[in-house]
């Protein structure tokens, strides 16, 4: 079924988004709140140093932005609920910089959420204010009741490398995810073109043409406006169910370490896709396949690798509302409800609804070659 509301390419007033909507509310919280952490990212991609990005345990890298937006979000977030307690799921937490040895870390993110707190009007926060923020972070999900869930910047890696990211913000309701928000600073405007992925983006983050904010509600679309205005209008949303799969343009990670690019290239040309794919970092892929610039999501990480919800939570809702369809290599539906992971059979295909059973169905053929040629 149709979700309600305007028609696709319908463009629908500024601000407030889906007003009467039942968690209309709630989505114009969040929207502001991944506006500001999105102004805090753009600042600091343009002039990263290295004394300002830091390795974790698994060998991904945190830089002063992740843990910026996350203490924005959650400012922003408590901001609009007064006297609520706001439980949310997110990625990073406070351990090193609560460490001496992050100390001069601490000051410069409190000071970059400052500034943005200042122009939005908020008086300015201690670093103990910070770090609360920032643990709000820490809880533990589930199936019941309302949780926030963020991945402050996705695509860290592609963030650190001048290449796309996305701040990514969804919400659960008894779970299952009633809303997504994602901003994509370095997403152009316009139809998405070949290099826009590429080392290319970040040096002209900040254009005029640059900077894409997506929101879906369940049950009433997915829409798409300019990331930088305070109220910009809406424009509904809907992916490309492209009648032949050799006009489909299939999207997959920037980093090999995260999919394997060698199965998706053997899922593809079984299907006769026969685009190259579009190799980019974080949930912005989401936001092309609802926009309809591309027609296949492909993710398939190491099998020892297990997903997290912030990873995925956004950029499902939004799809779905868009009318894709987001699944497990088993064709099941992801269940957000079971905490801060996702268990899946192996890897994770998005796209339209008849494209989405081509891809299943290759993925299975490919799958079982493989198997035979290993017996
Ligand atoms: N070995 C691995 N396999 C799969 N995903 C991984 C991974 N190591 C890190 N990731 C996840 O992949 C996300 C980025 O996805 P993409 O490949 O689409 O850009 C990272 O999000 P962060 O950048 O928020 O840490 C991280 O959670
Ligand atoms: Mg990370
Ligand atoms: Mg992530
Ligand atoms: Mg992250």
């Amino acid at each position: 079924m149709a979700p309600a509301g305007p028609a696709p390419g319908a463009t629908v007033p500024a601000a407030p988004l889906l007003a009467g909507a039942p968690y209309a509310k709630e989505l114009n919280a969040a929207c502001d709140a991944v506006r500001l952490a999105s102004k805090l990212c753009r600042t600091v991609q343009q002039q990263l140093s290295d004394a300002e990005k830091v390795d974790k345990l698994d060998d991904s890298p945190v830089t002063v932005a992740d843990y910026g937006a996350q203490a924005l979000v959650a400012w922003a977030l408590s901001r609009a609920d007064p006297g609520a307690r706001i439980s949310m799921v997110a990625e990073e937490d406070s351990a090193s910089l609560k460490d001496p040895s992050g100390a001069a870390m601490l000051q410069r993110i409190t000071q970059l959420v400052n500034s943005v707190i200042a122009e939005a009007g908020g008086e300015p926060l201690t670093g103990h204010d910070v770090i609360d923020l920032i643990d709000l972070g820490a809880s533990p999900g589930g199936g019941a009741g309302r949780h926030w869930v963020l991945d402050p910047i996705d695509g860290t890696r592609g963030f650190v490398g001048m290449r796309q990211y996305a701040v990514c913000l969804g919400m659960l309701q008894d779970g299952d995810v009633a809303l997504g928000v994602l901003g994509c600073p370095n997403l152009p405007r316009g139809t998405f073109k070949e290099d826009d992925g590429g080392a290319v983006a970040a040096s002209r983050s900040g254009d005029a043409g640059r900077g894409l904010l997506f929101a879906a509600h369940r049950g009433h679309g997915a829409y798409v406006s300019g990331l930088w205005d305070a109220s910009p209008p809406f424009t509904r949303i809907r992916v490309d169910d492209v009648a032949e799969n050799s006009a489909a343009r299939f999207m997959e990670s920037f980093e090999s370490r995260h999919s394997d690019h060698t199965f998706t290239a053997e899922v593809a040309r079984h299907m006769g896709v026969t685009l190259p794919p579009l190799r980019m970092d974080s949930q912005v892929k989401y936001g092309l396949l609802s926009r309809g610039d591309a027609s296949i999501f492909m993710r398939f990480p190491p099998s020892s690798y297990r997903e997290k919800i912030w990873d995925h939570c956004a950029g499902v809702v939004i799809v779905e509302e868009a009318g894709g369809k987001v699944t497990d290599a088993s064709g099941a539906r992801l269940d957000f409800s079971r905490g801060r992971w996702l268990d899946l059979d192996r890897g994770i295909i998005a796209a339209p609804p008849r494209v989405h059973a081509a891809v299943l169905e290759a993925v299975a053929a490919v799958g079982r070659r493989r198997d035979g040629e290993g017996a």
